[in-house]
């Protein structure tokens, strides 16, 4: 079994896979002032929930965009779980070409979301993940990691609304009945989901347009579900697409 784990800025998800069944997944709220023995704790109690002992896990992957807790992260491993994680980024097999003017540059979660969506859907594609900001990644027809768009994620942009407009309130996403809204919270509702149900159908078209290619597109992340049920653009939507790469990368990297 191995445990694969993605940071990012809002939620560490976690998962753990016998070959290519994904036997458990958390998530827990990123949380830059814990330590690394709170997620060497945490990690353990979810371990004895579901009666996994730390010796049945023969190796760790971690993928991270949060730089303060790399290092934490990897400590933990290795105090917790006696492991020595493979960490995306420098050094690390990916087995893709990425052509960004610094590669260096990518956000790991994007690399290990274009791993997964070219083995799993092929190329050329366009992702889309819903995170605590909006990403676009698109792989051109040979399968080379090109660039893409980040955007001001739903949630905090939803967040910023109430946090900047006095007389607008926190409000729960969910689609409203119409797109002409008659009360705050319905317009807020309208606002939000429609306007980036247009943002991904714009972007993606652009994409599209500039590179006169019907590329595949496909949507992971937290409101991935919201806004493909209203999308003219997105196909498939993979809520594990993260967790699915960074299981072919440890496989990539293990058999080297
Ligand atoms: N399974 C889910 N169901 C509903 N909302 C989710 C889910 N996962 C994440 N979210 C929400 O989506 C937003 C981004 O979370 P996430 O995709 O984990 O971002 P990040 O990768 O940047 O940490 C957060 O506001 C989070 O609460
Ligand atoms: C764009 C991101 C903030 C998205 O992170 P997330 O929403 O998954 O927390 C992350 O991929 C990142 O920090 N990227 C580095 C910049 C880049 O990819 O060009
Ligand atoms: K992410």
């Amino acid at each position: 079994m191995i445990l694969v784990m993605d940071v990012g800025n809002t939620n560490i998800v976690l998962g753990v896979y016998e070959g290519k069944e994904l036997l458990h997944n958390w998530r827990l709220s990123t949380n830059r002032s814990a330590t690394a023995d709170e997620y060497g704790l945490m990690i353990s109690n979810l371990f004895k929930h579901v009666q996994l002992d730390v010796s049945e896990i023969s190796g760790v992957i971690l993928s991270s965009v949060v730089p303060p807790l790399n290092h934490l992260m990897e400590e933990m491993c290795e105090r917790y779980l006696g492991k020595n994680p493979f960490i995306v980024g420098p050094g690390l097999k990916t087995g893709l070409n990425i052509r960004y003017e610094n590669p260096k540059e990518v956000g790991a979660d994007r690399i290990v979301n274009a791993v997964a969506a070219i083995e799993q859907y092929g190329a050329p594609l366009i992702i889309v993940d819903f995170g605590t900001a909006t990403t676009y990644d698109y792989i051109d027809e040979h399968g080379q990691y090109i660039g893409g768009a980040i955007a001001p994620g739903i949630g905090i942009s939803t967040e910023a609304l109430y946090q900047k407009a006095a007389k607008l309130p926190r409000i729960e996403l969910s689609k409203p009945k119409s797109t002409v809204g008659r009360n705050t919270v319905a317009s807020m509702q309208s606002g939000i989901i429609y306007g980036y149900v247009g943002q991904v159908d714009g972007i993606v078209s652009r994409i599209c347009a500039e590179t006169k290619l019907k590329p595949r597109v496909i949507a992971t992340g937290g409101f991935a579900e919201l806004i493909a049920s209203e999308s003219k653009t997105i196909e498939i939507v993979d809520p594990l697409l993260t967790l699915t790469g960074l299981r072919i990368l440890y496989e990539r990297n293990i058999s080297s």
